[in-house]
């Protein structure tokens, strides 16, 4: 929502490969580069973990003109690595566009000798990196592709139906070692009822094979076109 020009483009792509009369798919994963490196950009501009998880030394480390004792307690600072502008144009951005020459999954780039070559760190490094990063981005990517083929994302409106600023900054989060926005409102408005006739099949059919999905009520009035 804060950055159109990404979202413009996510529509798009997912408008020409996967169209009105169906939901998105594992298989269109391939075909969809934009949304996979709209996955991986989210999770550099805003690391689920701001300092990772702490570990500690076991000897004497010496890295470079840094002597690190043994049982000193060391940690990732994602944010630190994920703006550095050594590796990236202007960090502050959301720009999917920054990870379309990553077209691998991020258990490819961990596994890669040289740290410089890692797409992000949000999964950590070392020998206890998040061993569910296969499920976690692959989670995303689905989970993205869908909102964004049923909802164009937009900013909340004030009393008088005026579209508001909604603050992103760093102001916006909670304190703490996660990266927990505070409360926040913004609109979903579906993009045509066609799509929202074949969520609310899906939906149908996903209650009769017994999943609870909570309340949640789609007005197929207000759609974007
Ligand atoms: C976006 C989602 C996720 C993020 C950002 C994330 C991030 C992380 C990070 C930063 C660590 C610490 C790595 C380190 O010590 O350097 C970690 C550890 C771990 N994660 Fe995840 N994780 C995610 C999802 C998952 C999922 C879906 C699972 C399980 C299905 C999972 C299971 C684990 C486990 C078991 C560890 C501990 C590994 C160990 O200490 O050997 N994570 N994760």
């Amino acid at each position: 929502m804060k950055f159109p020009e990404a979202q413009r483009r996510a529509h798009e792509e997912i408008d020409n490969i996967v169209g009105d009369s169906r939901l998105p798919t594992f298989d269109d994963e391939e075909a969809l580069p934009f949304i996979r490196a709209a996955v991986k950009e989210v999770l550099r501009i805003r690391p689920v973990t701001k300092i990772g998880a702490p570990h500690y030394t076991t000897a004497d480390v010496v890295y470079k003109d840094y002597v690190i004792p043994k049982n000193t307690v060391v940690s990732l600072c994602h944010y630190a690595i994920h703006y550095d502008t050594k590796k990236w144009d202007n960090p502050n951005d959301f720009d999917p566009s920054r990870y379309l020459d990553y077209p691998l999954k991020a258990g490819a780039y961990a596994a890669a000798a040289d740290p410089n070559e890692r797409d992000h760190f949000d999964f950590g490094a070392g020998r206890r990196i998040c061993p569910g990063m296969h499920l976690a981005e692959n989670s995303l990517f689905i989970t993205l592709a869908s909102i964004l083929w049923l909802f164009e994302i937009k900013p909340p409106l004030d009393q008088n139906g005026v579209e508001q600023e909604l603050d992103v900054s760093d102001e916006a989060y909670e304190e703490g070692a996660n990266t927990l926005p505070k409360p926040y409102e913004i609109r979903f408005v579906p993009i045509n009822q066609e799509r929202v006739k074949i969520l609310q099949k899906a939906w149908a059919e996903a209650q009769r094979d017994g999943f609870h999905l909570g309340n949640v009520q789609v007005d197929i009035e207000g759609v974007v076109r």
